[in-house]
């Protein structure tokens, strides 16, 4: 039996000290979680966040990794100072960064094997287009995107990568994906793992949804076989509404 994981994306919200209330308030709200909560706000309010959750049980992701140990690239942060910053879930090739942001299949492979390099979980989305979904070719996005995403990664190490199906026509627009569709896609990407790795490792390997879960439709969606949690973005927000959603994932 996979453990369910509820992960709130952040994205780019809340000030340090409103990130450090916020997190306040959830830790409070889920001590109770059977399933693995993760918050991932800013890298900024990583600190605060961290420290607020000492000897809590929810963990800490950062939204994203670049592939370099060091060097020249202005602006970005390398694994092991998420590592030692007190990351431990780093999410890996969101939509908002494949279509603002230049990333790449490729870029989410280099990325997610750094992550892993520097002993951090990836939380690596994958997901279709709305053109991509009328073309009928839904299938096709969803194994490409996540047979580049793990390529040359061992067997071992796919393990601890958590998948994130987002379908992109369902962020942040309220259209949710039928719990019938979202189970559909996260079991044609288990089939991809297995096609990769065997049955095992993909009858182990974590697949979340997401896209405009909340506390209302949650449920429903994890109580689907292939759904293992969800990546939570404007409904992780509010303490409220989020600890909703942790409950739902028993
Ligand atoms: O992109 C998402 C999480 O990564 C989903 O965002 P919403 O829940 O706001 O639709």
């Amino acid at each position: 039996m996979r453990k369910k994981i509820i992960a709130g994306n952040w994205k780019m919200n809340k000030t340090p000290s409103e990130a450090k209330a916020l997190v306040a308030e959830i830790k409070e709200k889920v001590a109770g979680a059977t399933c693995d909560v993760v918050v991932c706000p800013t890298a900024i309010c990583i600190p605060g966040v961290v420290e607020e959750l000492k000897g809590s049980n929810v963990a800490v992701g950062a939204q994203n990794v670049h592939f370099k140990e060091s060097g020249a690239y202005t602006g970005e942060l390398a694994g092991n100072m998420l590592k030692e910053a007190g990351v431990t879930y780093v999410i890996i090739g969101h939509s908002e960064r494949r279509q603002y942001f230049g990333e790449t299949d490729e870029t989410v492979n280099l990325r997610t094997k750094a992550a892993l390099e520097a002993g951090l979980l990836p939380i690596v989305c994958v997901g279709e287009s709305l053109t991509e979904r009328e073309q009928g070719i839904t299938d096709d996005t969803v194994r490409r995107q996540t047979k580049i995403a793990f390529l040359g990664i061992s067997a071992e190490d796919a393990k601890k990568i958590v998948i994130a199906y987002e379908p992109v026509w369902a962020i942040g627009t309220g259209k949710t994906a039928t719990a019938e569709q979202a189970d559909e896609v996260c079991g044609i990407i288990r089939e991809t793992i297995a096609g990769l790795y065997g049955k095992e490792t993909a009858e182990a390997i974590r697949i979340q949804y997401g896209g405009s879960m909340n506390a209302k439709n949650a449920a429903e969606l994890l109580a689907k076989p292939n759904i293992d949690g969800g990546l939570i973005g404007g409904a992780s927000l509010k303490a409220e509404d989020f600890s909703v959603i942790v409950e739902a994932a028993k």
